[in-house]
């Protein structure tokens, strides 16, 4: 196993196991990387949705990245739910101390069943402290509409909505369209001067809870192994895609993708 590629994700717990740390940590393991992480917050929830969101301490946040990172390392990071600022703070500051560059930035604002995952006024924390470190920020529609104050309907509205997020320090922008109200879904990446579309088609089903943070942490897997960015938004396309495709039909609200799931350069 030497060589081994590494990956760490500063997030939250999803007790259902479709989102956050857990998802993240699964995917990791079925793309052949080796997986560590530093919890933020504790989330009691289900497929149905939020029950309750319990922040750890910062110094507890700090802790977990400085255990792993001066030991361990990691080869790329990805962030999802921070919570709050001074969480933000703190890790971006970690961030800059390993010198960790393959960083990915996941916003998540809210859950799907509406649960607050960041709290307002940690947007800016976000955009001065962590913004400026990522390699790739990967925002939905409607925390990208947030970010920027924009309406975001349409893959136009997409890419003009790109161009103001690079302008906040990001070094790509990958704009998930997922909440397009159309069966052409297109997500589209933007490295400050070209824009990469990759368009596919909506799979009907209620089963896409922690879509979000499964892409994500196959795109952090891909380029902990050194795929270039362009590609790794390509696999972790088609991973995300399988996954949904060939979820396994758990619990009564939106259940989890298949974090199993295989995809053919396997
Ligand atoms: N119903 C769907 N069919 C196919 N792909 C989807 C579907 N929903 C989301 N995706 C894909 O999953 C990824 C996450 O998208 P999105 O739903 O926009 O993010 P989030 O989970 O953060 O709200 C994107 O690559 C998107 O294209
Ligand atoms: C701990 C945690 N992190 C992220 C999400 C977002 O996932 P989704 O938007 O699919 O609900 C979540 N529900 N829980």
């Amino acid at each position: 196993m030497a060589g081994l590629a590494k990956a760490m994700t500063i997030a939250g717990s999803d007790s259902g196991g479709g989102a956050g740390i857990q998802a993240d940590l699964k995917t990791f393991h079925q793309l052949g990387v080796y997986g560590t992480s530093a919890i933020t917050a504790i989330t009691a929830q289900n497929t149905k949705g939020v029950a309750g969101v319990y922040p750890l301490p910062t110094e507890a946040v700090s802790q977990q990245m400085n255990e792993v990172l001066s030991d361990i390392g990691t080869d790329a990071a990805k962030t999802g739910m921070l919570f709050h600022a001074e969480i933000i703070e703190e890790v971006a500051k970690q961030i800059r101390h390993f010198e960790v560059t393959k960083l990915v930035i996941d916003p998540v604002m809210i859950a799907k069943g509406g649960a607050k995952l960041l709290q307002d006024e940690a947007i800016t924390a976000l955009r001065n402290h962590l913004l400026p470190l990522a390699e790739v920020i990967t925002p939905n529609l409607p925390e990208a509409a947030y970010m920027t104050g924009l309406l975001i309907e349409t893959p136009e509205q997409m890419r003009e909505a790109a161009k103001v997020i690079h302008q906040m320090g990001p070094r790509h922008v990958m704009m998930k369209g997922g909440h397009l109200q159309d069966d052409a879904i297109v997500d589209i990446l933007f490295d400050g001067r070209d824009f990469y579309e990759f368009a596919h088609k909506r799979i009907h089903t209620r089963h896409t809870h922690g879509t979000g943070c499964t892409f994500s942490a196959a795109l952090t897997a891909e380029l902990a192994k050194g795929t270039s960015l362009v590609h790794a938004v390509e696999r972790a396309n088609r991973f995300i895609i399988e996954a949904i495709k060939t979820a396994p039909q758990i619990g009564g609200g939106h259940g989890p993708t298949n974090h199993w799931a295989v995809i053919d350069y396997m």
